[in-house]
């Protein structure tokens, strides 16, 4: 694995060609992301936290590897990103074609701009046949503690419930994380807002339709290796994706989403 680090605006971005994984984002003096240090990376398995890439399959949702295979291979990293940026690719190779019998080229580029990082993912068939697939940029957005997060924008938005195997769910208030949560929200484009007491982050989507908010709750963390006790309270994840109805492009054909993480003045802290 090696890693890529650019800067810009006095922010500071670093990924990995593993995954094409964005896994560092400081902004503000500080972490936006979370993600567990290197010495608990290990080789060849999925890295826990930063923006994994979720390709061909988002979770269970098909018969292939859960969550695909986009985020444990050697992506090809830029030669000529600007500052600011890191972009990476990945197209199918023989491992991947016997996994998954198609041509595709996955694009990922992370940008930096005042206050934002805007992460792009886009996806060409390049073989002869169609294919559909589901996708997610899996953001572990690091937070003081989980308990207190609040998702807003989501509110009597109706989700699939995965801890209860995809009930129809809905809810008058905004998202909380004080226990197990695994939700999707078909078709929710709308931009989405993380409060916390210290700090408010804008989350916007384009190009991709549905929402996944996720955290595995302190009985699920403690079977993740990785995580150490009370480290399910340092994230949440808001996840952009296609998961709810697989896309679908013919050859030639070509996504692409991203999703922008923008950091906003909390209440009561107004720019002076
Ligand atoms: O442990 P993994 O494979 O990284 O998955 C983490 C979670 O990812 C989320 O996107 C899924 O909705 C959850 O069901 C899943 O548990």
């Amino acid at each position: 694995m090696r890693t890529f680090t650019t800067r810009a605006h006095g922010m500071h971005l670093r990924a990995s060609d593993f995954g094409g994984h964005v896994l560092s984002w400081i902004a503000r003096g500080r972490e936006q992301l979370f993600c567990v240090p290197t010495e608990r990376m290990a080789p060849g398995v999925a890295i826990r936290g930063g923006i994994p890439v979720i390709f061909p399959q988002f979770a269970t949702r098909g018969s292939g590897q859960r969550h695909g295979f986009a985020r444990l291979l050697g992506w090809e990293p830029g030669m000529l990103d600007a500052p600011g940026t890191r972009s990476f690719a990945l197209v199918d190779s023989a491992a991947t074609r016997r996994a998954w019998p198609h041509g595709f080229r996955l694009g990922l580029e992370a940008r930096l701009a005042p206050d934002r990082l805007t992460v792009s993912l886009e996806v060409r068939n390049t073989g002869s046949d169609p294919f559909s697939c589901t996708l997610a940029l899996h953001t572990y957005l690091q937070v003081e503690d989980a308990a207190k997060a609040r998702l807003e924008g989501l509110q009597d938005h109706a989700y699939m419930d995965a801890t209860r195997d995809d009930a129809q769910g809905s809810d008058p208030g905004p998202v909380t994380f004080e226990r197990e949560i695994d939700r999707l929200y078909p078709g929710a484009t709308q931009p989405l807002r993380l409060a916390e007491e210290s700090q408010l982050r804008e989350i916007r989507m384009t190009g991709f339709r549905d929402v996944v908010a996720w955290n595995p709750g302190p009985s699920k963390a403690s079977a993740i290796p990785e995580l150490e006790p009370g480290d399910h309270r340092r994230f949440v994840c808001v996840e952009a994706a296609c998961a709810a109805t697989p896309l679908l492009l013919s050859p030639g054909e070509r996504w692409r989403g991203s999703q922008e993480i923008v950091l906003l003045e909390p209440p009561g802290n107004p720019v002076a």
